[in-house]
Order: C-alpha cells, then structure tokens, then sequence
C-alpha cells in the first residue's frame, strides 16, 4: 500500500463488502470524492481503493473490498485479502451490499458479518432489477428482524444515496 496515502490517521474506517458485481463500487464511486487512491494490498495485487466522505466536518474513510463469496471460507486470493483486511482494519463500520434478486443466497454473508460483531448496515441494491422480476423486499420487516439498518437501493441512478449517506453519518459520528 502506498505509505503516503495508507489509512494511518484516527479517521474512522467504513468498509464496502459483498460479493462480486453486486455495485459495490458503483456505491463507491458515488459515496466518494473523485480523487479515490487505488493501492494494492501487499504481498498481491489485489487492489483496495479507498476515499474520503466528508461528514460534519469529519473525514471518513470509505474503503472498497474486491468482491467475495464467504468470509468464512476464503479460497480466492481477493477472498483473502477481504478477510484479512476486515479483520485487521478495524472497521468502524461495515457496509454489506446485496443484489436484492439474490437475497436469500447472500443473506449468509450478511449473518457472517453479524456473527462477527461488526457495526453493520444492510445494503440491497439492483432493485430496479429485482423489482421485474416481480421481486419486493420490506426492507423495514427485514430490518427489525436482523436488528441493523437496512436500505434499498439503485445505486446506478443515485436511488437511496442519500439515506445510506444519513445512516452512514448517524453510525460513525
Ligand atoms: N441495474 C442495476 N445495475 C447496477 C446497479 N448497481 C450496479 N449495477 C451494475 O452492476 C455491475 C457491477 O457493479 P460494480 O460496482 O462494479 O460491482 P462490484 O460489487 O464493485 O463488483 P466487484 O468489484 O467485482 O466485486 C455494473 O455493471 C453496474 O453498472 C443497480 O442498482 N441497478
Ligand atoms: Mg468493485
């Protein structure tokens, strides 16, 4: 990692997960300042990006994860480095994000995380998708039931930004 623009400060640490092509750095992108750092993690070339979210005159340091099936199970070298970087980074809060036309499959990943003890909010985007598919999610029943935030989005057109912005605000501040 680039040691000049490493996570070195008492920023607080927020961290985008999920399995691969669920728009996790589309979330990123829109989340973040333009200026995102890419750096690959050491040792392999897997790469981490991270950028700053200004929040109440707060940095706050978004950091997008290549993506992943399990965490319990790591077999990819991305897998790996996703684990190891949850585990070590000291997240202040973790952003798992979901394809909402998959939901029973990648809800396991979101128990993982539950189980792990992070600070968490629940993201389940591409309903534009999901929706015609004829699927619907309460994401208030879903909410009450896992005791965490959860928030609909399209992250592509911008839907729901906003309020993963104030939930985002409201955990690290
Ligand atoms: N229809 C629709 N497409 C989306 C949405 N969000 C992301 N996509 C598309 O999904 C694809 C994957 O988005 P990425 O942001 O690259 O996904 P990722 O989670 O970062 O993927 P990895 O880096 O491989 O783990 C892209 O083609 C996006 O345009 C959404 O809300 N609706
Ligand atoms: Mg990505």
């Amino acid at each position: 990692m680039n040691t000049k623009n490493s996570i070195t400060t008492n920023d607080k640490k927020v961290y985008l997960v999920g399995s691969p092509n669920v728009g996790k750095s589309v979330i990123f992108n829109y989340l973040t300042d333009s200026y995102a750092l890419v750096s690959n993690y050491p040792g392999t070339t897997v790469e981490l990006s991270t950028g700053k979210i200004l929040i109440e005159g707060q940095v706050v340091r978004l950091i997008d994860t290549p993506g992943i099936y399990s965490l319990y199970f790591p077999i990819s070298e991305e897998e790996k480095v996703t684990r190891k970087v949850l585990m070590t980074g000291n997240p202040d809060l973790v952003i798992h994000v979901i394809d909402a036309k998959n939901i029973e499959k990648m809800l396991v990943m979101t128990f993982e995380l539950l189980e792990l003890g992070y600070n968490l909010i629940l993201v389940l985007n591409i309903i534009d998708e999901a929706k015609k598919l004829g699927i619907s999610i309460n994401t208030e029943l879903l909410s009450n039931i896992l005791g965490i935030p959860v928030v609909g989005t399209v992250s592509i057109t911008g839907q729901g930004m906003r309020e993963l912005f104030f939930l985002i605000s409201k955990m690290v501040i």
